[in-house]
C-alpha cells in the first residue's frame, strides 16, 4: 500500500526509486569507504560526544529496524567537532544488520562489509525547528556510524538484546530508560566524513556521515538475538524475521570521502 517499501525482492533497496526518485540521485548512502583514498584533512578536528545526561525514552520495532529513542527537547545529549559546524541532537540509534553468519553492514570498507552497523541519528536544532524539518535539509542530520564485528561478547550490549523479545513484533514499543550509548563506543573515535543521505526511504540527502574507523565486537549470540525480531506485525500470518536489512553501497558520484587523521 503507498509506499510500503522493505528489504524483500519485490520491495527492496533496487525498487525503492518509483517511490523515491532520490534514490538515483548524486548524494547517496551507504557506500563503499576506500581508505586509501580518503584525502586526510588536517583541518578535521576530533569528534565530541556530549552523551552523559542522555535520556532514553524507549525501544520500538518500525518493521525496518529495532530503534532507541531519545528526549531531544533540549541539547543534554549532542555531537559536535569534527565536520559539523554547530552542535546537533541526539534523536535516536539503531541498527542494520545480515543474515545468519553473513554481513550486515551498510557502509564497506575497501569491499568488506562488517556483521552490523549501529547509527546513531542527530539533528541540528540550532537551524531547524524540528527533526522533520531537519530531515529534509541538507545540512539537517548527522549520523556516526558503528561497525558491529563478531568475536567476544561485548559487555554493555546485553542490555539492548535482553530487551528485544519485548519488541519482536512490527508497532511493538516498551520504556527503555537510562540508556546510555555511550557505551558502545570503540576505544578510537578516528572517522571518515562525506555528505550523503539517509539509508532508507525518504532516503533524503541530508546526512554528514561521520563513520568510526574502529568496529565494535559483540558475539554472534548477541547478534542472533537481532534475528529473533520479525519485520511483521502481531496480526500478520506470515512471520518474517527481520534481517538483511541493509541497503547496498551507492555510487559516490564524485565526492570527497575525508579522514581524521
Ligand atoms: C518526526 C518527523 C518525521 C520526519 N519524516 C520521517 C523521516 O524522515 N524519518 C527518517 C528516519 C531515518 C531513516 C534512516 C536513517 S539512517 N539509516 O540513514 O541512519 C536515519 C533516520
Ligand atoms: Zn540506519
Amino acid at each position: 500500500t503507498g509506499n510500503h517499501w522493505g528489504y524483500g525482492k519485490e520491495d527492496g533497496p533496487s525498487v525503492w526509486h518509483n517511490n523515491y526518485p532520490v534514490a538515483q540521485g548524486n548524494r547517496q548512502s551507504p557506500i563503499d569507504i576506500i581508505p586509501q583514498q580518503a584525502s586526510h584533512d588536517p583541518s578535521l578536528g576530533p569528534i565530541v560526544l556530549n552523551y552523559d545526561q542522555c535520556t532514553s525514552t524507549n525501544i520500538s520495532n518500525n518493521g525496518h529496524s529495532v530503534v532507541v529513542e531519545f528526549d531531544d527537547s533540549d541539547d543534554r545529549s549532542v555531537i559536535q567537532g569534527g565536520p559539523l559546524d554547530n552542535p546537533y541532537r541526539l534523536k535516536q540509534f539503531h541498527f542494520h544488520w545480515g543474515g545468519k553468519g553473513c554481513h550486515g553492514s551498510e557502509h564497506t570498507v575497501a569491499g568488506n562489509s562488517y556483521a552490523s552497523e549501529l547509527h546513531l541519528v542527530h539533528w541540528n536544532a540550532v537551524k531547524y525547528r524540528t527533526f522533520g524539518e531537519a530531515a529534509a535539509a541538507p545540512d539537517g542530520l548527522a549520523v556516526l556510524g558503528i561497525f558491529l564485528e563478531t568475536g567476544d561478547d561485548h559487555r554493555w550490549l546485553h542490555t539492548i538484546t535482553d530487551a528485544l523479545y519485548m519488541v519482536k513484533f512490527k508497532g511493538s514499543v516498551t520504556d527503555f530508560k537510562r540508556f546510555n550509548p555511550k557505551c558502545l563506543l570503540p576505544s578510537s573515535l578516528q572517522y571518515w566524513t562525506y555528505l550523503g543521505s539517509l539509508t532508507t526511504p525518504p532516503l533524503h540527502e541530508s546526512v554528514t556521515w561521520i563513520v568510526l574507523k574502529e568496529p565494535i565486537i559483540v558475539s554472534d549470540k548477541q547478534m542472533g538475538k537481532f534475528r529473533l525480531l520479525l519485520f511483521s506485525g502481531e496480526e500478520e500470518d506470515q512471520r518474517k524475521r527481520m534481517e538483511n536489512n541493509f541497503r547496498p553501497p551507492q555510487p559516490l558520484q564524485g565526492r570527497k570521502v575525508r579522514s581524521s587523521n
